[in-house]
């Protein structure tokens, strides 16, 4: 019985281990994008993230892992007929799931509404496939959207990640969502990165931002942890607008202030992972 406990923990430690390894051996960067409240903004700001990137000849992998609601296909105006769980379930190889977007550099895995984690809950698959997805050693950036909220799976794919970014509005029960992440963050990670979305000026951004470190300071979080406010995003019709045409907005609507404040963004983080 203690060598079946003593190998599963083995194994887990390998595999984190060997996923935290190719993070280094990989020329892959992953960067994981998460939110603690559903419905502030997640995907559609993975989605332009994402294709600002790839505009700067950056290969660009985005894997929707967004159980709950997997919409990355209908804001990249792909219809895939494979998705990750293909893949996990062993009915298609890795490259046969990473599907084309009209976008040039920019690939997706689409994700599946409606997964049932408790079945595979120790199996490490999300891990396992972020790590497949490494080894390829042929994207420059892995963008995993993890949905919103805490659950194992999320968990699963943050415990991979050394590059973190979270992304809020202003309501306080979103703020709430974002302090337990940083809480459950501070444990064993380095920093997190964050952005927040809806917000009337960028001093209101980087203000509730001190105010989290504060929060952090005040109840003794692991003073290494690093909380980096990366930039905001106002809200604008046409960021909704451009998602119901099933385009993306950074490249329909250029010079709107929007626009400009995502690729800010974009360079901060590149700066910092
Ligand atoms: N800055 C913004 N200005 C105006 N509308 C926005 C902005 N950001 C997102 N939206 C709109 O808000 C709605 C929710 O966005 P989105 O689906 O990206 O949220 P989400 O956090 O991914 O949600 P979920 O967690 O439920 O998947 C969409 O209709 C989207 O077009």
């Amino acid at each position: 019985m203690l060598d079946v406990k003593l190998s599963q923990a083995e194994k887990l430690i390998n595999l984190t281990s060997k996923a935290n390894d190719n993070l280094t051996i990989s020329k892959t960067k992953l960067l994981t994008i998460t939110s603690g409240k559903g419905g502030v903004g997640k995907s559609t700001f993975t989605a332009n993230f994402a294709y600002i990137l790839s505009q700067k000849g950056l290969k660009v992998l985005v894997l929707d892992a967004d159980i709950g609601l997997a919409n990355m296909q209908v804001l990249f105006d792909v219809k895939p007929v494979v998705t990750l769980f293909d893949y996990i379930n062993g009915h298609k190889k890795l490259k046969e799931v990473i599907v084309e977007t009209k976008y040039q550099n920019l690939s997706l895995i689409a994700g599946k509404s409606g997964y049932q984690y408790g079945s595979n809950s120790n199996s490490f698959i999300f891990s396992r496939l972020v790590e497949d997805i490494l080894e390829l050693n042929y994207y420059d950036i892995l963008i995993v959207d993890t949905g919103a909220g805490l659950n194992d799976y999320v968990k699963e794919f943050l415990k991979v990640s050394t590059n973190i970014l979270a992304i809020t509005s202003t309501d306080p029960s979103a703020l709430t969502d974002v302090y337990s992440l940083i809480k459950m963050l501070a444990i064993d990670k380095k920093s997190l990165m964050l952005c927040f979305n809806h917000t009337k000026n960028d001093l209101i951004g980087e203000t509730i931002s001190n105010s989290l470190v504060n929060l952090a300071k005040k109840n003794r979080l692991k003073s290494e942890f690093v909380i980096k406010y990366i930039g905001s995003v106002p809200s604008s019709e046409n960021i909704t607008r451009a998602a119901r045409a099933r385009k993306i907005f950074v490249n329909e609507f250029r010079q709107e202030e929007a626009a400009h404040k995502l690729q800010n963004i974009v360079d901060s983080v590149l700066k910092n992972i």
